[in-house]
Order: C-alpha cells, then structure tokens, then sequence
C-alpha cells in the first residue's frame, strides 16, 4: 500500500446501515494493513481549529522564561510545557527536535481519577489557549469514542466495549512545535521513528509534508491529509490487546529541505488513551492456531508507565 486510504465518520453515524458497515470494513482492513486513516466527517469546526492554531501559535512564541514557568517537575511531562529536545524516541539518544504542550483529561465525575491525574496547568497570559484547548479536546474525544466503536464491531466486540474504558481515559492533547532549523542537524529529526503508545492517535495538522509512515515492505511514504481531515493511527496499546491484527505502524516527522528551514511546523495530536486500569491483555477473538499469542498480560497504567521511561521523561 502507497498511500493513506480515506474514510468518512458520517458514513458510520448514517442510519443506513449499510454505509455504516462499509465504515467498519474500510477503516478495519486499512488499520490491518498500513495502521494509519484520513478521516473527515470529525466534529471540530474550522473557527475551532482556526482559534486553537491562533493561540497555540501565541503560547510558543511567549518567551522562553514564560514558557518553563509552565514546565513542571516530577509528572513526566504529562501535563503543561516540555522544552526543545526533552522527549526522545525509544531507543535513541538525540532528543526531537520539538517543543509541546500537555492538555489532560478534564474529570468531572470521579474523585479517584480526579486524584490520580496531574491537574491541567493555566496559562495565565493566555486565557483564550486554556479554553480553546479543553474545547478541541473534548471534540476529539468524541470523535475518537465513535472510530473506537467502529473498530469494536470490526473485531466482533459489543459496539460499546471501549466506552467505558475511554470514559475519563488518560488522554492527552499535544500541541508540537517544531522550530525553524538554524544549522545542520547532526543525527536529531523533528521527531525520530516511533509507534505511539495509546489506543489510537487524531492527529492535527498533517496537511504539509512531513510525516511519514512505514509500509509493510519498509518503505517510506508521506502521509498529507486534506485540510478537513485529521489522520487517525493504531498506537501500541490496541495493537497488543488485538495481538497485532490492528498494526501501530512506525512513523516520524522528517527535517524539511534547506529551503524551508526557516519554517517552524504545528501539529496537534490527540493520544487516546484508555484508564490506567484497563486490561491490555490479548484478546481471546485475536488469538488461534495461526496466530498465537504474543504479548504479555499488562495493565494500560503500567504500559505507559514503562514506555514513558523509555522516552526519558520518567528518570529511573
Ligand atoms: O508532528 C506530526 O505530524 C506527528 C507527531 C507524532 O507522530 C507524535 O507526536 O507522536
Ligand atoms: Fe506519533
């Protein structure tokens, strides 16, 4: 496979529900295959996303000071600023060359979870960021729980099986800037090879080049998306749980040519991620002769845990 195939989310909300099938079928042979859709039809709006990018813009260009007000130690980045090359990919040395932004889960109904979470930073010079931020996240949280029920029914699950692990799930909202490139980078890329580690990625801002995804032959192929579609991935935690039906394929965001140095790049993902208490282990519908099982039974709280370790965000 070449490129990214495209799906529409209005085909699955359709109450004919044959287009809701073809829906199901689509997104499910192309997450077999190349692990990666274009998807339309989501719920955020363009003065939506016209805002976010606006204020997103606004809080990387506040000053370097201001920003690390806003970089807060001892929660492994999981809320608020990390700085220019903190994050590294698994198993490499050179940091990414990014900086991002950390909104989490806004819990409303649960003392426990509200507990467990690292509370979401303010930014007091930008109340429009702090807004627009809880708004685009909630957006992609439901347009995240339908492609979830989608995929439910795909592997023969009850069409609401996620819900209630996805309900006040860990998620988080990464707005990434990727600065202008001032000199010959040694080994550093904008962001290196990596599977992501959550159920599945809604990923904002993929219209330029950029991001790149690897087929199953090992070649790379850019993956754009039109301007109404956000690209929607298998992170590695749905590839477990499916035992690999469901491929987190391994993608990265090229250094642009020496022309576009100049140029910063946003993107805005949003890592779906389930409570730290949901089982990963293997699905029983995923496994038979041919395909045995091939992960360990773990918890999505201590998966994460371990990969957030091998980031470098969590010091051992
Ligand atoms: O910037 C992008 O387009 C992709 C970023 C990405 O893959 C990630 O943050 O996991
Ligand atoms: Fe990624």
């Amino acid at each position: 496979m070449n490129s990214i195939p495209s799906v529409d989310l209005n085909n699955f909300l359709s109450d004919d529900l044959n287009e809701k099938q073809k829906f199901v079928d689509a997104i499910g042979k192309a997450y077999e295959e190349i692990g990666f859709v274009a998807l339309k039809g989501h719920f955020l709006n363009d003065i939506l996303v016209e805002n976010l990018y606006k204020e997103v813009k606004n809080f990387f260009n506040l000053s370097t000071d201001t920003k690390q007000k806003y970089e807060i130690p001892g929660i492994a980045g999981q809320r608020g600023y990390v700085s220019f090359g903190k994050e590294s990919a698994k198993g490499k040395k050179e940091g990414d060359l990014k900086e991002f932004w950390h909104f989490g889960q806004y819990v409303e109904d649960n003392d426990k979870l509200k507990q467990e979470y690292p509370d979401n930073v303010i930014v007091e010079e930008l109340p429009e960021f702090n807004k627009v931020g809880k708004e685009t996240y909630k957006m992609l949280e439901k347009t995240a729980k339908y492609v979830l029920r989608a995929l439910a029914l795909y592997l023969g699950l009850e069409e609401m099986y996620f819900d209630k692990y996805i309900h006040n799930g860990n998620s988080i909202l990464r707005p990434i800037h990727y600065p202008p490139i001032k000199e010959e980078p040694k080994e550093a890329v904008r962001a290196a090879a990596h599977g992501d580690i959550n159920l599945i990625t809604l990923l904002m801002g993929a219209q330029g080049r950029g991001l790149q995804v690897k087929n199953h032959k090992g070649e790379w192929i850019d993956a754009i998306a039109q301007p109404d579609e956000l690209m929607i991935n298998v992170g590695d935690m749905l590839s477990r749980h499916t035992n690999n039906k469901l491929k987190s394929t391994i993608h990265r965001v090229v250094n642009p040519p020496k022309e576009l140095w100049g140029t910063s790049r946003y993107s805005i993902p949003f890592f779906m991620h389930p409570i730290s208490d949901m089982k990963l282990d293997v699905l029983d519908s995923c496994v038979d002769e041919g395909n045995p099982k091939k992960f360990d039974d773990i918890t999505a709280g201590a998966f994460l845990n371990e990969r957030l370790v091998e980031l470098g965000l969590i010091k051992k």
